[in-house]
């Protein structure tokens, strides 16, 4: 049984920053669902190369059977870890019922470690990222926000409602968001 911890927030809130921290000094390993997305479009020979560029350069969703199956094999090739960050996912209805219908039984939810931010800080932290990212331009970043919105946040708040949701306010410092988030990590391993 995996052990997953749900790391959402809009686009630009921080989510891979604050992974590879946790990764580094947590011992969780961290999945990035837009990096396994983004190497699944590169990969020699793969049939969804030009589905998924197209959905992230629109900031659309790509549907959940190739982005769960991809997540799934990464974890089962991790090895024995102590559990995984999964960044970036679920991200809208078809993300949730996918997962709930492919890892049921295979993976246990700690909680959600939500990153909340003002959408025009995280706008322009994507704008200054300068990692060569086809969706970090203000045309894809206006519809990432969108479907941010209308899409992933009302899955926030599903899991606000069973009590699993974990916020940290993300427009501060790294250091004083990582600080908080230890403590998220520390209260949930004494439970
Ligand atoms: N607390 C912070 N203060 C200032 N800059 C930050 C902070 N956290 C992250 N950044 C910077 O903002 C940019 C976006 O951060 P990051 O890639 O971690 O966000 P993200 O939530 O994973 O975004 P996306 O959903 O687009 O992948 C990066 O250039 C990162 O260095
Ligand atoms: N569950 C997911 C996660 C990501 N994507 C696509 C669409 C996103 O805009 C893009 C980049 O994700 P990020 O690196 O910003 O987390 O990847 C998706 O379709 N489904
Ligand atoms: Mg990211």
């Amino acid at each position: 049984m995996h052990n997953v911890v749900f790391v959402l927030g809009p686009p630009g809130s921080g989510k891979g920053t604050i992974c590879a921290k946790i990764q580094e000094n947590l011992g969780y390993v961290h999945l990035s669902a837009g990096d396994l997305l983004r190497a699944e479009r590169q990969r020699e020979g793969s049939e969804f190369g030009a589905l998924i560029e197209q959905h992230i350069r629109n900031g659309s969703i790509v549907p959940v059977e190739i982005t769960c199956a991809l997540l799934e094999n990464a974890m089962n090739n991790s090895g024995d870890a102590k559990g995984f960050l999964v960044d970036g996912f679920p991200r809208n209805e078809d993300n949730l019922q996918g997962w709930n219908k492919q890892m049921t039984g295979k993976a246990l939810i700690q909680f959600v470690l939500f990153l909340s931010c003002p959408v025009p800080i995280c706008i322009q932290r994507c704008l200054n990222r300068g990692q060569g990212r086809t969706d970090d331009n203000e045309e894809s970043l206006k519809k990432r926000v969108e479907t941010y919105n209308h899409q992933t946040f009302p899955i926030i708040e599903h899991f606000e409602k069973n009590g699993l949701v974990r916020e940290v306010k993300s427009e501060r410092s790294v250091e004083e968001i990582y600080a908080d988030v230890v403590e998220v990590f520390n209260q949930t391993a004494k439970v």
